[in-house]
């Protein structure tokens, strides 16, 4: 049976039979490209739940930069290859007017927690992010939702989201893949020259090393300090130590407290978050 699906009416088909044997359907949500990391949350849901769908959309909300956009990877052949080794049923890849008919007249709007950091320099990035889940989950109605914690804050978005609005899905976090040089795999990682490639490494050990030497009851901003006197030199957007759920500032380094950065290396935009004390991948 092909697995590739370009149509909410073929995806709500294809669920069906599960849906009504009370099977559980885990959704990974992505926007394709796919890598390791993606394959860790396929598999996660595999183990897990009975019937595993990936969805591939590049959704167009949530770029307000249009090179971004059009430079994003489409590898859709490859994906479906990627996404069925790694334990995925389905593969749903809709086209764009599929999800969001024109004109647009509903979207979805978290606060608080997107005010800050990728919400503050990404206009209107989390309203397209809010808005494309809700209707992933909508054509879906996944028992779980399996997300990356390297996009931490967008984690945080959904919790709320499903929180708020009631949605019956369970939202699995899972630990950021990294490669041996500790950089955070992500598919923008393959615009970068073997030298951006080293110099991306060099930000993501700076922020692990302080991070894991970093204790519970330092001061907040003296730890930024010192962070920030190491990344000197670094196209920095952001260096924050926040607090989960809202990434509120903080005084004083908790348990929770964490290390959101986002830099640009050759032009490349990267993201990273630690914990204080190590205690993440
Ligand atoms: N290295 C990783 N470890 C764990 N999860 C990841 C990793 N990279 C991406 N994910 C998760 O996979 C899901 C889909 O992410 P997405 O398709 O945007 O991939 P990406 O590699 O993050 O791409 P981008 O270049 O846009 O950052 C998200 O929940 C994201 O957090
Ligand atoms: C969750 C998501 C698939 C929504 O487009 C995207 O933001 C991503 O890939 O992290
Ligand atoms: N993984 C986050 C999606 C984005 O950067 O738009």
């Amino acid at each position: 049976m092909d697995p590739l699906i370009r149509t909410v009416a073929g995806l709500r088909e294809a669920l069906a039979p599960a849906r009504d044997a009370g099977a559980a359907i885990g959704l990974v949500p992505t926007m394709g490209a796919l890598h390791e990391g993606h394959e860790a949350l396929i598999r996660r849901a595999r183990e897990r739940d009975d019937v595993v769908v990936v969805s591939v959309f590049v959704n167009p909300l949530q770029f307000d930069d249009p090179t971004d956009l059009a430079a994003y990877p489409r590898t859709l052949e490859a994906d479906v290859r990627a996404a069925v080794d790694a334990g995925a049923d389905w593969v749903f890849a809709p086209v764009v007017e599929e999800l969001h008919p024109s004109p647009i007249l509903v979207s979805v709007r978290v606060g608080g927690v997107t005010e800050r950091l990728e919400g503050a320099v990404r206009p209107g990035h989390f309203d397209g992010v809010a808005t494309v889940v809700t209707k992933l989950f909508t054509v879906t109605a996944p028992t779980r939702a399996y997300f990356g914690e390297k996009d931490f804050q967008q984690l945080l978005v959904v919790r709320r989201l499903v929180a708020e609005l009631h949605l019956p899905v369970e939202v699995v976090a899972v630990e950021t893949v990294r490669d041996p040089g500790g950089l955070a795999l992500s598919s923008r990682n393959r615009r970068l020259s073997p030298v951006g490639l080293r110099e991306a490494r060099r930000v993501a050990q700076i922020l692990a090393r302080h991070c894991a030497s970093a204790r519970v009851g330092d001061a907040a901003a003296a730890f930024r300090t010192r962070l920030l006197a190491d990344l000197g030199g670094v196209d920095l957007d952001y260096v924050e130590v926040a607090e989960p759920p809202l990434l509120e500032p903080t005084r004083a380094l908790t348990p929770a407290s964490r290390v959101l950065a986002a830099w640009r290396v050759e032009g490349v935009r990267l993201i990273d978050n630690r914990a204080i004390g190590g205690a993440d991948g």
